[in-house]
């Protein structure tokens, strides 16, 4: 049983348990529901973006404890204030330490920053709890779901106004999952069954994934020239975590990297 597995088994008893504590017309009340939707296609293309996805992420099945301290307010509005694009924060609890607080409190500490609910989304159920808890783009992963569940979630997620994306490992996933309700493509760096981390598969994947598609390279990035040459295969999504959140100030490791990214590179020596 791989690790994913055991996300996915104890993600199916969760949304049992919270389906039953919380109707959708509770959810569908909450005063987040209605609002606007902002788009992070639109923040990582405009021109000037860091195209950085910050991540809010205490933990993780690979790495274990990353920061047990950091606060996701006050670090969510710094990553904003520093140029993220956009925001992920991490809801699943038994094996990310994230919640659906966090998510609230993201959301009420960067009011114009887009934020991608980051979690293992299985079931419509968790589409209306994303919409209430004020994320506008969810995360599906083609690891764990079939085809056509993609379909039927990022259709239902578009009807609620969320925008989605997909996430794949090889070229096996992106034929067979991509579909028109979907916004953006995530290749994830590294192996879920293995965690082995490959910037490569990036790089490889990035001319299968059609122009239409805004282009996410996911995991184990840490410095600009990983980025530019990212760019330079078509890029417009960096989804990094680690690498801020291991500090003691993510978001001045945000400023650092969104400052190196914008100077001009170092020409290359003769
Ligand atoms: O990170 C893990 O250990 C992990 C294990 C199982 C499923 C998902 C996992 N990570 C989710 C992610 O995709 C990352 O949080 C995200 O891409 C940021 O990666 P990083 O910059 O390497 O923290």
């Amino acid at each position: 049983m791989t690790i994913l597995d055991k996300i996915i088994a104890e993600k199916r008893r969760e949304v049992t348990r919270r389906e039953a504590a919380t109707p959708v017309e509770a959810l569908r009340a909450q005063p987040g529901f209605g609002r606007p939707v902002l788009s992070a296609r639109a923040a990582l293309t405009a021109v000037g973006s860091s195209g950085i996805i910050a991540e809010f992420k205490r933990r993780s099945p690979s790495k274990g404890v990353i920061n047990g301290a950091a606060e996701v307010g006050a670090t969510t509005a710094g990553y904003a204030a520093a140029g993220a694009a956009v925001l992920s924060v991490l809801t699943d609890e038994p094996f990310f330490g994230g919640t659906p607080a966090d998510l609230l409190a993201a959301r009420a500490a960067c009011p114009a920053t887009p934020i991608l609910r980051k979690d293992f989304i299985i079931s419509e159920y968790q589409l209306l709890e994303a919409r209430a808890w004020g994320a506008d783009l969810v995360l599906l992963i083609a690891a764990c779901l079939t085809p056509q569940e993609v379909r039927q979630l990022s259709a239902a997620a578009q009807a609620l106004g969320l925008e989605v994306l997909l996430e794949v490992h090889d070229a096996a996933e992106l034929t067979g999952h991509l579909c028109d309700t979907v916004d953006l493509v995530g290749v994830n760096n590294r192996n879920l069954a293995t965690f082995a981390t490959d910037i490569d598969t990036s790089t490889r994947l990035a001319a299968l994934i059609p122009g239409r598609f805004v282009k996410v390279a996911e995991s184990g990035l840490e410095h600009a020239r990983t980025i530019r040459q990212l760019r330079q295969a078509g890029y417009q999504g960096f989804l990094m975590g680690e690498t801020f959140m291991k500090t003691t100030d993510p978001a001045a490791a945000l400023g650092r990297l969104v400052g190196e990214l914008s100077a001009r590179p170092a020409p290359l020596a003769r």
